[in-house]
């Protein structure tokens, strides 16, 4: 996708710079655009725990990088073993880093050493390549949900709830749920966008709405508790959404308080769509709310926020009173029961079990 014109991805390699990596810095935005530029597994290790670098399919794609960086250095089978392992620890909810650095060992183990490192860049470039197509594609599957809302009530806005980043740059390029609203505004659908602000972190309020303000996508920034208000007087159409890690029965995990979406939709009769790539299916574990590992982040992120003076300084300031105590959950799970369905790269289907081995029959033998 493009800032100011110019084409990006969320992540890439530099080959006359050493095959260094590069990355947006996420904790910049929206208020400076920097790329960051990677030369070890540590700084890579730092800018996914610290969040220069999220979403799901991102963290996968950059941890991939930064085994082919240590690779460079040592590319004995302990390092290669010992990288993924470090590297898999950064964070815990997005099954999307597991899967990459589990497809990186299947590849690099049966090469000797002396070749892996090249291997690996190579691996690394396959997951961010995989990505790119594959978020592609999710757009394609659930454009035709909005165009049936656009039939619905011609002339008038498509009205479409989102929760969290689920842009470009949660992923290699072009997003998950965010995929389907550039390419229905690509295709001339009125669409017009709910941007939950998304704290503690505001992921909404900084990064979509900079994204779909850089795409000319019409929005407009909502506090987290507007959504049910919204639902109830007919102001939501649809709410879209990405996420972390989806059950063999279709529960699904994505960003503190998605939860509380799914159920003020299903009170409110407002279909509630997850778009999610090959990725972030856990077929390994069936019960989300029981299974699924939940981040837990420092409370100070709770308790303060960092926002841009009016002079244009970038600060963080404590917002609680001085004192009190912070919980930081960064993710919630919604039981299938409140997915109207999942919109992925072979289509849509219904979140359950049945529903995903009839677009994915390759799981059907994995526990
Ligand atoms: C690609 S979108 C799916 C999710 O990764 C997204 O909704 C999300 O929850 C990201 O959380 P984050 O903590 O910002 O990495």
């Amino acid at each position: 996708m493009k800032i100011d014109g110019v084409p990006y991805r969320s992540v890439w390699v530099d080959p006359e710079d050493g095959w260094s990596v590069r990355i947006l810095d996420q904790t910049r935005l929206p208020w400076t655009v920097e790329i960051l530029r990677l030369v070890d597994e540590k700084q890579v290790a730092h800018a996914i725990k610290s969040m220069q670098v999220r979403g799901a399919p991102l963290i996968g794609a950059v941890a991939a990088y930064g085994l082919a960086l240590a690779l460079r250095r040592d590319d004995s089978d302990a390092a290669l073993e010992a990288v993924a392992a470090m590297l898999g620890r950064t964070r815990p909810t997005a099954i999307n880093l597991r899967w990459a650095l589990d497809r990186m060992l299947r590849a690099l183990r049966p090469v000797a050493p002396g070749n892996r490192a090249a291997a690996a860049y190579a691996a690394a470039a396959d997951i961010a390549e995989d990505d790119v197509e594959t978020c592609r594609r999710i757009g394609q599957h659930g454009l035709p949900l909005l165009q049936a809302i656009a039939a619905r009530k011609p002339g008038k806005p498509i009205n479409v709830l989102t929760h969290c980043n689920t842009g470009w740059i949660a992923t290699v390029d072009y997003g998950t749920a965010l995929s389907v609203i550039y390419q229905a505004h690509d295709a001339g659908l009125p669409v017009h966008v709910w941007v939950d602000e998304t704290r503690p972190r505001n992921q909404g309020s900084a990064l979509t709405a900079w994204e779909l303000g850089k795409h000319g996508v019409p929005h407009t920034v909502i506090a987290d508790n507007a959504g049910g208000h919204l639902m109830q007087h007919g102001e939501v159409d649809i709410v879209l959404v990405g996420t972390d890690r989806v059950t063999r029965q279709g529960d699904v995990a994505n960003k503190i308080g998605t939860y509380l979406k799914a159920l003020a939709a299903h009170d409110n009769g407002v279909p509630f769509w997850v778009a999610l790539p090959h990725s972030t299916l856990d077929m390994s574990v069936r019960d989300g709310v029981r299974e699924i590992p939940i981040e837990e982040r420092d409370a100070r992120e709770v308790l303060e926020t960092t926002g841009q003076t009016w002079d244009g300084r970038v600060e963080t300031v404590r917002t609680a009173a001085p004192g009190s105590a912070g919980l930081n959950p960064a993710f919630d799970v919604t039981p299938a029961r409140l997915v109207t369905g999942l919109i992925t790269e072979r289509g849509r289907c219904d979140a359950s079990e049945a529903g995903l081995l009839g677009l994915y029959p390759e799981f059907a033998a994995a526990a």
